[in-house]
This record gives structure tokens, C-alpha cells and sequence, in this order.
């Protein structure tokens, strides 16, 4: 039930979601009685006169029926009725049910979705991306059946309660001995199975997990696998994987359908049993119609207990699923609610900022002091692992430190300013990345498309005439951007970086990745480009910083 409650507060739609559950249960009670009706309309065509029953001759008298065939004639069309209204009933039920369910799916993904996209991105680095897409596209889908199991399982219980109630009316001593065998089959294959499914489930959360790194890490990695030829890694573990969770799936469908064939066995027993005893402990003169009853309440019990069993089996194999959800959703979003505008003419500070990755004890800067003015030529330079990168994503306002502010021009940068600031940069990292779209699209990403200004940067970065050669701005990348060099690639990201006219640009080891003469021509572009702009350069090569004023050395 806390879980239940935990998800509801994540998803909302609990008044849509009751009435979906009353809808249900108007179903199954419909069901019911649809099954209630065939007894007694078979054995008054049988016997051939009006029953003898003051409802119904308080209802013959009312219509001033005279005949046994009109009483019939009626009956049939009442009957006939019904079954049209329980079939539109149960259409539409169906319906908004299925949408029900969907639109739950929706909503979780959709919410899911949204709130990594607003995540902090220290948390995002601290996270494996993988394991969210496995929430984002599997785990959704459990949520489905979790509500469509709580329904099933309660609206069946209802039923189920009605059944009861008729076979305690009819022979109460009778429905104990059933209650007995049926309750006691109950507790073995819910309870006892409990604990089996807990495990079996824990089992499929961490073979799912297993399947989607497979698959990213090997698309991740493709051209060193195949460098390396280690692509029996990624197929063995894949392989793993998968091996593991069709067995748990296996396990568990045999653990949720065998009951079934528990029940019907059951059931048949029982009604040997029912006959034996009527038959020798009681005095019933109309056996037939006593064991029709029955006949017909098994024939709706079993199916009703048996969806019981099955729901709240599937409630407990998919359960973990909603721990995953709301871990998901704990994590702490970024709330840069108000945009103040800040204004950089002057200089930006870091001053005694000390930070250190999530999960990690170390600081790695402790008490940072730093002053950077505006239209200076800054290089970053220190050796591997020093914090160069994370130095950038401080200044940027991607990182927040643990403690010292970053402040620009005597404003701290806070939450009521981040995005104005962030505004401010434009970053050319050495990985571009590309998306399978053209060229016009990857450079406005996602910004306002402006045709003349694409043309301008594309120009500026001077990729513009090897685009012409090709299909101009609507040239396709590629997936990643393969279709394009890296020198091409590298230029492509100068192009977006600096589409939106940033006033400080940060270049993060954006040419190592490029010949020596490619390198200096893109460089010289870079100074050329930001000539009144503020320049921070992260880079290895002297040649590459030759032009900068100051250096930080980290
Ligand atoms: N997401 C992270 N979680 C934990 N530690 C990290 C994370 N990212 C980087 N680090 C650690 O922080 C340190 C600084 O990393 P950073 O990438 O800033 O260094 P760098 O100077 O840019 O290195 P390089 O020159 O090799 O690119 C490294 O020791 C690295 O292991």
C-alpha cells in the first residue's frame, strides 16, 4: 500500500484511476449476475409455468402478463437486453481502462524525462545514463501492469466477497469447509511464493540493468571494439544477461500461471465433494439446481481467485519498480526558477571555492581564488587529471561548489541568475556532438533557427565553401557526425558555439584532437573570432595558448 501511495503522488490521475477501479468492479458484478441469469431462465424454459415467486408475481401481476409464453417472451428480451448492455459495457471498459493504462505509461516516462532533462549536472556525471534509459523505457511499462493488477486484484475481491455471501446464504457449513480448502491454497501460493518472487524480481532488475549497458557500451564503443576485436565482450555479456532474464521470466510466469491448474483441480474436487455431501448429509429435493449454483459460482470464483493470485504476484515482481521510479525522482533538480540578468563588463571571481565530485572524499580544489577579466586571453593549463575541465564547468555554472561563490562583476552567481550567465558562454569541447540531422539544424540546436546568422557563423568558422560543395546548409552529418572529418566536425561545433554571440568563449582541449596545421588554422580562426570576446583555453600544446595573455595553472 506504500508503494501504491508513493507512486500516486508521482503520477497524480488518482480520482481517474478510482473511477476506472469502479468501473471494474461494475463490470465483474455484471459478469456475475450475466452468469446468475442462465440458471434460472434455462430451469423456468424447462419447467414450462411462471415460477412461483412473490417478486415475480408481484412483477406479472404489474406487466398483466397471462400466459407462460408471454412471461417468457418477456424474460428473453430482458435477458437479451442485458447481454447488449454488459457487452457495451464491457467495451468501454475495456477502453478506458487500456487508455488508462497507457496514458499512466505516458505520464511516468513523460515526468521521468523531464525531470533528468532539469537535473543538476553534477548529479548527471554522477549517474549512469544507461540505467535511466532502462527506467525511462522498461521500467515504465511495469508501472502499467502494478495499476492494472491493484485494480484487478481489488475488483476481484469484491466479487469474490459476493460469491461467498451466496454460499454462506445457501449452506454455511458447506462454504466453511470451501473456505478452508480454498483460503489455505491461498496463503501457500501468495505467501510462500512471496518470497521467491522478491528474489527472482531483484533478479530481473539487475539482469535488465545488465542488457542496457550491454547495448550502450557497445554502441558507445563501437569503432575500439572493432579496433581491438573485442566484440565477443559486449555478445558474452549481452548473452549473460539476457540468458538470466528470460530464466526469471520464466520462473516467474510458471510461478504466476500454475495456480490456475491448482484451482481447477480444486475446483473439480470440490464439486465431487459438494455432491457427496448434499447427497448424504443434507435433504435437498432439487439436487440438480442446488449443484448448478454451485457449478456456476466455481465457474466465476476460480477465474476471480486465480486473477487475485496472478495481480498480486505480478504486484510483487514488479514492485522494485517503483523503488527505481522515486530514487529517479529524489534526485535534486535545478531550479533556476527567476532569470535575473547579470552583466560581465568588468571581472569575474572565484573566490574561495573548494569542490569535489559527488562520491568522492577528496577536495578537489580547496579554496580556489581566482580573478579573470573581461576580454582577456586565458589559458588553463596543467597536467592530466589537475581539474582543467571541472575548473571550466565551475566558471561556466555547470558545477556549483560546495562552498566559496563564483561572482561576476560584485553579483554572485546563484540560482536567480544561472541561466543568464550560462547564457554568456559559448563551449567548444574535443568530442562534438553531432546529431543525425543537417548541418543548419546542429548548429542552431534547438535555438531560434535564423538562416543568415547559421550562414554568418558557418562562414566565420570557414566550413561555409566545403559545405557548398556538398548540399549546402541541409548537408547531413550522420549519425555522431561520420560523415564529416574531424577538422570539419571541430569547425561544425566553433559554428554553434558561437551562433548566439557569447561574450566568453571556452575552448576545452578543442583542438587536440587535430593536426598541427590544421590546429593553428582553426586556432588563429578562434583568436580572430574572439577578438572582443573573453577567451578561456584549455589545452596541452604551448602552441595552442602561444597567443593567450595570462595562464592559470592548475
Ligand atoms: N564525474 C566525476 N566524478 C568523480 N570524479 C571525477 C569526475 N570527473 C572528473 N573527475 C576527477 O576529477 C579530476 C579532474 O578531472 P578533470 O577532467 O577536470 O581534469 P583535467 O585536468 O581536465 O584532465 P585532462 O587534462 O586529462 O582532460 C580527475 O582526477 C578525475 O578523475
Amino acid at each position: 500500500m506504500r508503494e501504491i501511495i508513493k507512486l500516486f503522488d508521482i503520477i497524480g490521475h488518482k480520482k481517474i484511476t478510482v473511477f476506472i477501479f469502479f468501473l471494474n468492479l461494475l463490470v465483474a458484478l455484471v459478469e456475475f449476475i450475466g452468469l446468475s441469469l442462465i440458471i434460472p431462465y434455462i430451469s423456468t424454459a424447462m419447467s414450462q409455468k411462471i415460477p412461483e415467486n412473490k417478486y415475480v408475481t408481484y412483477v406479472v401481476e404489474f406487466l398483466n402478463i397471462e400466459t407462460y409464453q408471454v412471461f417468457i417472451s418477456y424474460l428473453s428480451i430482458v435477458i437479451v437486453s442485458f447481454y447488449v448492455f454488459r457487452l457495451i459495457l464491457n467495451v468501454s471498459s475495456n477502453y478506458l481502462s487500456l487508455r488508462l493504462f497507457n496514458k499512466i505509461r505516458h505520464i511516468v516516462m513523460f515526468k521521468l524525462f523531464n525531470h533528468y532533462t532539469y537535473l543538476d549536472y553534477s548529479d548527471f556525471v554522477f549517474r549512469n545514463s544507461s540505467d535511466f534509459k532502462k527506467t525511462l523505457l522498461q521500467e515504465s511499462l511495469h508501472v502499467q501492469v502494478i495499476i492494472k493488477s491493484m485494480i484487478d486484484m481489488v475488483a476481484e475481491l469484491f466479487v469474490l466477497l459476493f460469491l461467498v455471501s451466496l454460499i454462506i446464504y445457501i449452506d454455511w457449513k458447506l462454504a466453511l469447509g470451501l473456505g478452508l480448502i480454498f483460503g489455505l491454497m491461498f496463503i501457500i501460493v501468495t505467501f510462500l511464493v512471496k518470497e521467491k518472487v522478491t528474489i527472482i524480481s531483484a533478479k530481473r532488475e539487475k539482469y535488465g540493468r545488465g542488457l542496457h549497458r550491454c547495448v550502450d557500451e557497445t554502441l558507445n564503443g563501437f569503432k575500439f571494439i572493432k579496433l581491438v576485436g573485442a566484440e565477443g565482450v559486449g555478445i558474452e555479456g549481452f548473452e549473460k544477461n539476457s540468458n538470466g532474464l528470460y530464466q526469471v521470466n520464466s520462473l516467474f510466469q510458471l510461478i504466476n500461471e500454475s495456480p490456475r491448474f491448482i484451482l481447477e483441480t480444486l475446483g473439480l474436487i470440490s464439486i465431487v465433494l459438494i455432491t457427496y455431501y448434499l447427497v448424504n448429509f443434507t435433504s435437498t429435493n432439487n439436487l440438480i439446481a442446488t449443484l448448478g449454483v454451485y457449478a456456476a459460482a466455481f465457474y466465476r470464483a476460480l477465474p476471480s481467485l486465480n486473477r487475485i493470485i496472478s495481480s498480486y504476484n505480478n504486484f510483487q515482481y514488479f514492485k522494485n519498480t517503483i523503488d527505481q521510479i522515486s530514487e529517479c525522482f529524489s534526485i535534486k533538480t535545478e531550479k533556476l526558477f527567476v532569470n535575473e540578468t547579470v552583466v560581465f563588463d568588468d571581472e569575474l571571481k572565484l573566490i574561495d571555492v573548494s569542490f569535489r565530485y559527488k562520491g568522492t572524499e577528496d577536495f578537489l580544489f580547496s579554496k580556489l581564488n581566482v580573478a579573470i577579466n573581461k576580454g582577456s586571453k586565458i589559458a588553463i593549463v596543467g597536467k592530466s587529471g589537475a581539474g582543467k575541465s571541472t575548473f571550466a564547468d565551475i566558471l561556466m555554472g555547470l558545477l556549483i561548489p560546495e562552498q566559496g561563490n563564483l561572482i561576476v562583476d560584485g553579483t554572485i552567481i546563484n540560482e536567480s541568475n544561472m541561466k543568464s550567465w550560462r547564457n554568456k558562454f559559448g563551449y567548444i569541447p574535443q568530442e562534438i556532438y553531432l546529431y543525425d540531422a543537417t548541418v543548419a539544424e546542429n548548429i542552431a540546436f534547438g535555438r531560434e533557427y535564423n538562416r543568415e546568422r547559421i550562414i554568418e557563423v558557418l562562414k566565420l568558422s570557414n566550413i561555409y565553401d566545403f559545405l557548398e560543395t556538398e548540399s549546402g546548409l541541409e548537408t547531413m552529418v550522420g549519425d555522431g557526425g561520420v560523415k564529416l572529418s574531424g577538422g570539419q566536425k571541430q569547425r561544425i561545433g566553433i559554428a554553434r558555439a558561437i551562433y548566439s554571440d557569447p561574450e566568453i568563449l571556452v575552448l576545452d582541449e578543442a583542438t587536440s584532437g587535430l593536426d598541427y596545421g590544421t590546429e593553428s588554422l582553426i586556432m588563429d580562426e578562434i583568436y580572430e573570432i574572439s577578438k572582443n570576446k573573453t577567451l578561456i583555453v584549455i589545452a596541452h600544446r604551448l602552441s595552442t595558448i602561444d597567443k593567450c595573455e595570462e595562464k592559470i595553472t592548475l
